[in-house]
């Protein structure tokens, strides 16, 4: 599946898991909104869960991520082309942001997008570029398991529920 990445360019550039995925020629960044591909884009204010059902044809483009700090990661800033879809609870893996839901890096949100579309190879390909990369799919297997035989979002809202009331 094609992986685009709206680049924004103002979080670190060292930890920076966008810039690594291009520099592995694993995703495109795009340096404007205009030059970004329509998609389904991944948006953390999205009012819909992503689902199996959002699998992007070859007709209907590509996985889009913005890449820019959490800080600057208001609701305006993704005024992407496309259907924007918010992802269903998982937790971090990263060291910035170990154990914490929902907010990933854009290679863990990339991969758990994957493997709820059943890509579970492209999944481990582009998080095998970072150590804590297989981390991320041992702490959030279960979940990432049951949302990829979900069929729709309302399914996938269902499940999460489940881990919420943990
Ligand atoms: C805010 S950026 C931070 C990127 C970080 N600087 C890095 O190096 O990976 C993370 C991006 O991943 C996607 N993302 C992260 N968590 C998400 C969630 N819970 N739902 C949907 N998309 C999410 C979004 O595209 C978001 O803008």
């Amino acid at each position: 599946m094609e992986l685009h990445i709206r680049y924004a360019g103002d979080d670190d550039p060292e930890k920076c898991t966008a810039r690594k995925l291009a520099k592995f020629d694993r995703a495109r960044l795009h340096h404007s909104h205009s030059d970004t591909p329509y998609g389904v884009v991944l948006n953390p204010h999205a009012e819909q869960a992503l689902s199996p059902a959002d699998r992007p044809t070859a007709s209907d483009g590509a996985l889009v991520a913005l890449d820019c700090s959490w800080e600057s990661a208001g609701e305006a800033q993704f005024s992407l082309a496309g259907k924007h879809r918010a992802l269903p609870y998982l937790v971090a893996a990263n060291p910035v942001n170990f154990g914490r839901p929902m907010e990933l890096t854009t290679v863990e949100a990339l991969a758990a997008a994957l493997a709820i579309f059943d890509e579970d190879e492209q999944a481990d390909a582009i998080l095998s570029k970072f150590t804590w990369g297989e981390t991320f799919l041992e702490l959030n297997a279960e979940p990432l398991d049951r949302y990829a035989n979900c069929a729709d979002s309302s399914e996938i809202v269902a499940v999460q529920q489940e881990y919420l009331d943990r």
